[in-house]
């Protein structure tokens, strides 16, 4: 631990700045670091959650969450709006307290964690200073880290280097997410806590924004994300958590989670279809119906599809494939993703 020199002097210009930044980041209540990043021994869980409880009111957000992410994991956390993803989010972070329970962040409390520079986050829909350039608030935020590598590496891995000197009230829902992420890496933190990364971003800058996300995981750095894109969670996550109600439904791999459902699907399209009628053909276990598109998931494909073809004249383009992600979210929550 290196203890941040004492204040010597007026305050200077950039750090009252650095103070108002510091209160508005990350949900409004995130303390300075005061202490180095370290990355030296790879052992252990960068996030621990103990049979944690919360509720707002009437309402059970996390009803007994248990979760432990190993060091150098990408783990996507996945459920239905309103599943718990961003209350998990915050408590991890030490910015919403348990109503029980216990949560660890690289082995020691969120909140000390978050204080020691040694977590990044990217919070959902979070307001950003409109009057400052990019490069300076980047810039502020990377000096409020102890040893913080220089901010041109942040805006050069959100891929916002010429946007430096633009202030932030003139830039675009997607360029602002950009700066988002650029201050989630501008101190180089161990784990990076992403909630909802890419909304709003082209698809040049999605990829590019998982570029930078595995090549920090593949030095051992820790990531741990909310996502509606099943195909993001599918292509970059080591490993899925879904949520639904409060409670983890499933948590392992996406290839586990696929299993855990099973069986194969059945895709077709239908002009007048009636789930009810589809789920008796043999060997259909879920039916799911949207505009004339349908999917059966079936344990007899051959079966279903004699039937199919028998009982339906105006079938077309059918096709099998095996259970993809979002069958495996719609039949594991009972909910589709958004
Ligand atoms: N500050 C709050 N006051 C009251 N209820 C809240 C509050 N924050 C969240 N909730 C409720 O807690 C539940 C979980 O919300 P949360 O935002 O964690 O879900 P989520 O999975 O992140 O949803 P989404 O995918 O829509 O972002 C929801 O029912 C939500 O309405």
């Amino acid at each position: 631990m290196k203890p941040r020199p004492a204040r010597r002097g007026p305050r200077r210009a950039g750090e009252r700045m650095t103070s108002v930044i510091r209160a508005r980041l990350t949900y409004g209540t995130t303390p300075a670091p005061t202490c180095p990043v370290r990355l030296g021994r790879m052992k252990g869980n960068a996030l621990e959650l103990r049979a944690v409880t919360k509720t707002y009111g009437p309402i059970t957000a996390l009803g007994g969450v248990d979760l432990d992410v190993g060091r150098g994991e990408t783990v996507a956390v996945l459920g239905p709006n309103g599943a718990g993803k961003s209350t998990l989010l915050s408590i991890a972070l030490g910015l919403r307290a348990p109503a029980s329970g216990t949560a660890r962040v690289l082995g020691r409390p969120p909140a000390e964690a978050l204080r020691a520079g040694r977590v990044g986050v990217l919070p959902q829909e979070s307001g950003l200073l409109e009057d400052v350039r990019v490069g300076e608030l980047v810039a502020a935020v990377a000096g409020m880290y102890p040893d913080p590598p220089p901010p041109e590496r942040a805006l050069r891995a959100a891929g916002i280097e010429e946007l430096a000197r633009r202030p932030v009230g003139r830039l675009s829902g997607g360029q602002r997410q950009r700066v988002r992420f650029a201050l989630c890496v501008a101190g180089d933190p161990e784990l990076l806590v992403l909630d909802e990364p890419t909304v709003g971003l082209d698809v040049e800058g999605r990829r590019a924004l998982w570029r930078e996300i595995r090549t920090r995981t593949g030095q051992g750095r820790t990531a741990v994300f909310a996502t509606h894109y099943l195909t993001e969670a599918d292509d970059y996550a080591d490993r899925i958590v879904l949520l639904a109600g409060g409670r983890v439904v499933a948590d392992g791999s996406v290839a586990e989670l696929k299993s855990l459902v099973g069986g194969d699907e059945v895709r077709c399209v239908l002009e007048h279809a009636d789930p009810a009628e589809l789920e008796l053909l043999p060997g259909v276990r879920h039916v799911s119906v949207e505009g004339r598109a349908v999917r059966l998931r079936t344990g007899d494909p051959d079966a279903t599809l004699r039937a199919l073809f028998r009982g339906y004249d105006d079938v077309k383009d059918v096709r099998i494939e095996g259970v993809d992600l979002e069958s495996a979210f719609v039949s594991l929550t009972g909910r589709r993703s958004r």
